[in-house]
């Protein structure tokens, strides 16, 4: 530790030893002449020798300052990073030693100083639109007040009682401009206007997000990532695996196949990183890491995995120990979500992922909360309850164990279950037939799951906790 603060306060020491150097070398450049103006007075020979002398010893320490690179003398001494030294700034009042005392100067007076140098340049001095720059209008406001300053300093006509401001400055502002934060609906510990506090300015000019990332325009997907291969297709977006280029792993990134041109679009599409973002991270859930907007398109970076229990895959493993890890992993995810208040409504084999042999639960496109507070999208009608169909939205906790019976039944019977027929409404019953090999434990627990009544359907903690994974734990079928 203190080792530690030695190192940090010698890197500090070695920057401020950089810095008196600049300072020197810039406050010696400035004696020079300033010595080379009083010695007009004496004798020419004497000036010569004294000069060749001083530029001599000067030019000899400030070659070996200039060669370091670190040596920036805007950073560590004008306090501003930004700061670019206009020339010759100092050599009037060049013997002013008390620098120290010299107020920070302000960047945004860089912007002002060029724009004002053009235009008399240019000879302009009161027509803004002559400016070679397309130019917008920009109503009175917070943004507004320095644009009206600028303008009065260089001698604007009088009547423009309005701004105009240049595409170049409203580029730089959407740059120091963060985007806007979107309040997100599943956690409820945080008012809108703490969320964003430039709200007020972004609403006059912004969207709720914008669609391309990186003012230079440039593909966070391609910058970040480079693409290895499609790993999935869904009804809304293409999958890819990918590669981090900073960190060097795999991940999935999931796009948005349609364009989101409205906000309404951008904010359903969002509810499904929301409800990931929301819920943090479990082992039986897939990993969610960032996403973005790009191109209108919402680009979702997440945990990649070997692959998904879809059916079209001819997953086949009707073991009941198999069958019971894997309802054990989702009914963990399950009690997880349900506990924060979320309901996933779109468990089903497609959206169950394996990695390393642990079992995902993914997709969170159709979630909501259980208090019925957001809108209810139910997913696919295959894995739904009679009560969803009958929209009846009263335990949406429980729709999500009747989902994961019905999904775990077609695991077992090896065929996609019917969208509708006998099949399904006997299911939708609780007519389940019977399963040869499976325990008399395992079709009632799964029976029980997939009761008519949700009330009379386990929980998922009550799912969790059921005695029979305890001993396929025993017997070593569960991990
Ligand atoms: N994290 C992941 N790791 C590996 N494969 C994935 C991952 N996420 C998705 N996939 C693959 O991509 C497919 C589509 O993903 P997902 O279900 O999330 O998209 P979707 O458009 O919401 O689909 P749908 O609404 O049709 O279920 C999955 O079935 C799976 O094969
Ligand atoms: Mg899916």
């Amino acid at each position: 530790m203190k080792r530690k603060t030695l190192r940090r306060s010698t890197t500090r020491e070695k920057k401020r030893m950089k810095g008196s150097l600049a300072i020197v070398k810039q406050l010696g450049q400035v004696s020079l002449v300033s010595l080379l103006q009083q010695s007009s007075s004496e004798s020419k020979a004497q000036s010569a020798e004294s000069q060749s002398l001083s530029s001599s010893s000067l030019s000899l320490d400030f070659d070996a300052i200039a060669d370091d690179k670190d040596c920036i003398l805007s950073q560590d001494f004008f306090c501003t990073p930004d700061y670019i030294t206009p020339d010759g700034q100092y050599i009037s009042n060049s013997l002013d030693c008390n620098k120290e005392n010299i107020p920070c100067p302000k960047s945004p007076e860089k912007l002002k100083t060029v724009k004002s140098t053009r235009q008399r340049q240019d000879g302009i001095s009161t027509n803004c639109f002559s400016c070679h720059e397309q130019v917008v209008e920009l109503a009175k406001d917070t943004f507004g007040t320095d644009e009206i300053k600028t303008e009065k300093t260089i001698g604007i006509e009088p009547q423009r009682n309005r701004s105009y401001v240049s595409h170049s400055v409203i580029a730089l502002r959407s740059r120091v401009m963060p985007p806007p934060c979107i309040k997100n609906p599943y956690l409820n510990d945080a008012s809108e206007t703490d969320l964003d506090p430039f709200g007020y300015q972004r609403s006059k000019c912004a969207g709720i997000l914008p669609t391309i990332i990186g003012g230079d325009g440039l593909s966070r997907y391609r910058t970040d990532f480079h693409e290895i291969e499609q790993i999935g297709n869904g009804n809304f977006s293409r999958v890819f695996k990918v590669l981090k280029r900073i960190d060097g792993c795999f991940y999935a990134v999931k796009q948005s196949t349609r364009l989101l041109h409205q906000d309404t679009e951008r904010r359903k599409a969002l509810m499904e990183v929301q409800a990931l973002a929301a819920l943090g991270s479990h082992e039986n859930i897939v990993g969610y890491y960032s996403s973005w907007f790009e191109n209108e398109k919402l680009f979702i970076q997440m945990e990649l995995c070997d692959h998904s229990l879809s059916i079209s895959r001819a997953y086949k493993s009707s073991l009941d120990g198999e069958m019971l890890e894997i309802m054990h992993q989702i009914a963990k995810a399950l009690q997880f979500i349900h506990a924060r208040g979320v309901a996933h409504l779109d468990v089903k084999p497609d959206n169950i992922y394996v990695k390393n042999g642990v079992y995902k639960l993914g997709d969170f496109g159709c979630a909501t909360l259980t208090d019925r507070s957001l809108p209810i999208e139910e997913g696919d009608a295959r894995y739904m309850p009679q009560e969803i169909l009958n929209d009846k939205y009263d335990h949406l906790d429980k729709v999500d164990i009747f989902s994961l019976g019905a999904a775990i039944y077609e695991l077992i019977r090896g065929s996609a279950l019917p969208d509708s027929g006998p099949v399904s409404m006997n299911l939708r019953e609780g007519k389940l037939p019977l399963l040869p090999g499976h325990s008399v434990q395992f079709q009632n627990l799964l029976k029980a799951m997939m009761e008519p009544d949700p009330v009379r359907r386990p929980s998922a903690k009550e799912l969790v906790e059921n005695p029979i994974f305890d001993r396929a734990q025993k017997t070593g079928k569960t991990q």
